[in-house]
């Protein structure tokens, strides 16, 4: 329906309870339109003829001709628009969301007029099970609210879920309501809350009934009043105003204080899946497969077969569950498509997950019972005859004479090596594309699947995805020619496997059995049972590259890292979500964490999407010591690569960071020049090293300013770094300075010692010079004169201080300076780092004053080299008074010594 149908609709039935007309506030109220839209509706109603105006103050209308009821008034006492009008208008407001005209049309014509009900709207709690779309509806009705101009222009939407926080209510609160500094240990400074920045907005808090009492009662406080408090604040003095709508999965009169309950004017409830109509689940499943298809940039085409099961399995995380199931089986079928490309993206049965496979309706499973066995042909043929080998080799030992223990193992030994190569072929199989698919019919890989899914209740040891591709081989090729053992004679006796795989072998025979109507005979049980037993080269503990997905928004990382676990069968991918109002320090605190708890030696692989998060791998595997690989812009293919690289092969971090970037046709590691790099290493990573980078940094030549200093720590028991490692394959590693020697061979290592020597900074300068790519002399216009050293330096301090005003700075230091220019004949690079190293500890000093904190030195040191005069401390103690003078900050005695020390240092060990 246009808008003008609508609004002449509208105006036909008011017109019977305002025979005087109608003004373009009414109407706008009416149709939740701001005034002039509505007037300019009402106008263009008026232009068509349909509609006459009443000149007046306000200017009404009436509709024209004149409605029917008007001629009979009373006739029918319709106080609002008529059905038809009202459902029109709800369809269309809530176009993105589906069964809006039909199983939500009550729901959603309650929840708008809470939102639009004036003059703020009403406290809304929206309650269903999960993925009903709680969050969905609170998002839709934000956008409603704001663009109907029920909330301010660029009003905020605050969304948090209080679930997240759960098990740690202080942090939750703090969260919400904002935090007085020294509120509990850490809070060290003032932070405001998702409170103050929903001021003026909406606040939406899923899993409610997640927080504890007390903040239960302060949003009470908060709807009903306006007010709050942070936490550690003692009066309630702060005021915003917040639109909130509350969501949980529990029964709310259960679980929140009935003050808080009640206080919700309007509650909504919305239906599971179950409970919604075909054709919705239908237009649903329409829906997300078209957003399926504009991600791919294919064509899809989806099996009927698949159609239906979609459309009729009990979805118990309702359409949350749809939606990710849907991605999954798309990415599965795109995973194909990028083998085999073709001109669409068919998605069958096969793609769908095997929840949605184990939920679907018996039927499905029953047909199945005595099917055509699975057989596949090709490659799998090439698999070994494990009979012919074991009668060869029972043959060989006879002839030797060998006895029955030396007969056992050496048959142990021929199925170990039939384990191996079956590991092997299963390894490099699902490192291609299409996965295990391509040697083993999907049919018996989903049967292998959901046995041992069901025996691992009860195995010691879970079996991994190589196992079961190994397994799925043997028994393809056994399927494929079930008679082939029977041509054989005299079978030796297959060596027994622990219980608990026998068992687990069984279950696969039963279901088999039951599958195909075939009985696996004895020693078949008894080598599967084998294969999947632990064997040697699966126990050794492998050290995977991790690999953690991190986005903005609510849950796009997760979701696709859901996508891709559920469709490798392992929770090889982690996630980060950042709600976009989430500040970037919490974001970063998180992804280091995850970054930490998720490492296993080989490093990460942090795919990002765009800002802040683009940049956080650097300083995080700083802060850690880990190698992480950062690669942005990331899509549901590239985790899918990264995952599977990290999963199936044996590849190197930076392996699988270039091979999800040529996936995305991103710049790759490998062609791109190496960076320089000096290593400043260390047994802690954080002491010498830290203190040898910092030197590195400022003594390094112009010339050289290209080269990057890491500290990195050594582990004191192997001295090796999976860190350094990984930066000597990615940059160019010109050499390693510390205080212990690591083993990296071929990289030159200088004792840190060394450095106070003229031989040691003789020799960083050689490699220095030998590693440049084209020996720069700087210009003339690039040569550092004093001139520019105060506006440098102003500069300089301008971006990095906080609290130091760096003009101020900077004429102390012109007016101070001369005499320690003069003492230590200070070249104009050396002068410029003195300015920079002295504002930025007396920044830091100011800082910790106003906070009440003692400020931390540069380390005191007795040993004042030798060549420091009385009148050399003299000069920089002039300095040093006049800026504690300047800026009332006490400046410790030693400073000028510790200034002295740095000024002297060019004859020494400059380099
Ligand atoms: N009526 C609907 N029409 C179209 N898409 C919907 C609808 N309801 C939910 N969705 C989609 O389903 C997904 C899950 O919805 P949502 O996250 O809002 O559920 P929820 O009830 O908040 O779940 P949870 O309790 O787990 O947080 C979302 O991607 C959402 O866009």
């Amino acid at each position: 329906m246009k808008k003008t149908d609508l609004v002449e609709n509208a105006l036909r039935s008011l017109s019977e309870q305002y025979p005087r007309g109608i003004s373009a506030e009414q109407m706008g109220r009416e149709l939740y339109l701001d005034r002039s839209t509505a007037s300019r509706y009402l106008n263009e109603l008026v232009r068509e003829g349909k509609a006459r105006k009443i000149p007046g103050r306000p200017v009404r209308y009436l509709p024209h001709p004149p409605a029917k009821t008007e001629e009979n008034p009373g006739k029918e006492a319709a106080n609002s628009m008529p059905p038809s009008s009202r459902q029109a208008l709800v369809g269309e407001l809530f176009a993105d969301i589906v069964g809006a005209k039909h199983s939500l049309r009550s729901v959603l014509e309650e929840a708008l007029a809470a939102v639009m009900y004036p003059p703020h709207g009403l406290p809304m709690l929206i309650t269903g099970e999960t993925g009903t779309g709680k969050s969905h509806l609170a998002h839709t009705l934000y956008r409603i609210a704001a663009d109907r101009g029920r909330l301010r222009y660029n009003a905020p939407f605050v969304a948090f879920n209080c679930a997240e926080y759960a098990q740690n209510p202080e942090l939750l609160m703090g969260q919400l309501f904002g935090i007085k500094k020294g509120a509990f240990t850490g809070a060290a400074h003032d932070r405001p809350g998702l409170v103050e920045r929903a001021d003026g907005g909406v606040l939406f808090l899923d899993e409610i009934h997640r927080l504890p009492p007390a903040g239960q009662e302060m949003l009470f406080y908060l709807i009903d009043q306006g007010v709050f408090r942070r936490l550690g604040e003692t009066s309630m003095e702060r005021h915003a105003r917040v639109l909130l709508i509350g969501a949980t999965t529990e029964t709310p009169e259960t679980v929140l204080l009935p003050t808080l309950y009640r206080r919700f004017s309007v509650k909504v409830a919305l239906p599971p899946l179950r409970e919604r109509t075909r054709e919705e689940r239908e237009i649903l499943l329409r829906r997300f497969l078209e957003r399926e298809e504009e991600k791919m940039g294919v064509p899809l085409i989806m099996s009927d077969e698949c159609r239906q099961m979609l459309l009729t399995y009990p979805c118990k995380g309702n359409i949350g569950q749809l939606q990710s199931d849907i991605q999954i089986a798309c990415a599965r079928a795109f995973l194909r498509h990028l083998q085999q490309p073709g001109q669409h993206v068919t998605v069958t049965i096969e793609d769908l997950p095997q929840t949605v496979l184990r939920e679907a309706p018996e039927k499905t499973a029953a047909t199945t019972v005595g099917k055509p066995l699975p057989r596949k042909q090709g490659k799998i043929d090439q698999i070994p005859n494990i009979y012919e080998q074991l009668v060869h080799r029972k043959q060989s030992l006879q002839e030797s004479g060998a006895d029955h223990a030396r007969m056992t193992q050496s048959l142990e030994e021929v199925v170990d090596q039939y384990v191996r190569v079956l590991m092997q072929t299963s390894r490099q199989d699902l490192a291609d594309l299409s996965g295990s698919a391509r040697l083993i019919e999907p049919e018996l890989y989903k049967l292998l699947h959901e046995a041992v899914s069901e025996a691992e209740a009860f195995l010691p040891s879970p079996v991994s995805a190589h196992q079961l591709a190994a397994v799925g081989l043997h028994m393809q090729a056994w399927l494929n020619d079930p008679e082939r053992s029977k041509k054989l004679s005299s079978l030796p006796e297959i060596p027994s496997a622990p219980a608990p795989y026998t068992r687990a072998a069984e279950c696969i025979a039963t279901r088999v059995k039951t599958r195909w109507g075939l009985d696996l005979p004895a020693r078949e049980i008894r080598l599967i049972a084998l294969i999947l037993s632990p064997r040697d080269q699966e126990q050794s503990p492998e050290r995977r590259v991790a690999v953690l997905v991190a986005m903005h928004g609510e849950s796009a990382a997760r979701s696709m890292a859901d996508v891709t676990n559920s469709l490798l069968g392992c929770p090889v991918i982690h996630a980060v979500d950042m709600p976009l109002d989430q500040p970037s320090s919490v974001a970063f605190e998180r992804i280091t964490q995850t970054v930490r708890q998720i490492d296993q030696g080989a490093g990460v692989l942090l795919l990002v999407d765009i800002g802040s998060l683009t940049t956080m791998g650097e300083a995080i595997s700083r802060d850690l010591g880990i190698a992480v690989e950062t690669v942005p812009h990331v899509s549901l293919p590239m985790v899918i690569e990264a995952g599977r690289k990290a999963l199936y092969t044996e590849n190197r971090l930076e392996e699988i960071a270039d091979a999800v970037r040529r996936a995305a046709q991103l710049p790759t590691l490998s062609n791109r020049p190496p960076n320089r790099i000096i290593a400043t290493v260390c047994y802690t990573g954080e002491g010498a090293a830290v203190t040898l980078e910092n030197w590195l940094r400022e003594h390094l030549p112009d010339t050289d300013h290209d080269v990057t200093v890491r500290s990195v720590r050594i582990d004191p028991e192997s001295r090796r770094s999976p860190l350094l490692e990984h930066l000597a394959r990615t940059n160019r590693l010109i050499a390693v300075v510390g205080t212990v020697a690591p083993e990296l061979p071929g990289v030159p290592y200088l004792p840190a010692w060394e450095l106070l020597r003229p031989e040691g900074v003789g020799r960083l300068k050689q490699l220095l010079s030998a590693t440049r790519t084209s020996p720069v002399s700087p210009s003339r216009s690039d040569r550092l004169t004093y001139d520019r050293i105060p506006s440098l330096v102003e500069q300089g301090l301008s971006e990095t201080a906080r609290h130091l005003n760096p003009r101020l700075f900077c004429r102390i230091m012109q007016k101070e300076m001369d005499a320690v220019r003069e003492q230590f004949d200070l070249s104009a690079d050396r002068e410029l780092g003195l300015w920079m190293h002295v504002g930025t500890w007396i920044d830091q000093w100011i800082g910790a004053q106003l906070d009440g904190q003692i400020p931390e030195c540069p380390p005191e040191s007795d040993d004042c080299p030798p060549a420091v005069s009385s009148s050399n401390i003299r000069a920089w103690q002039r300095v040093l008074e006049a800026l504690s003078q300047t800026f009332s900050v006490d400046i410790p005695e030693h400073m000028a010594v510790h200034l002295c020390r740095l000024s002297c240092r060019p004859t020494t060990s400059r380099f």
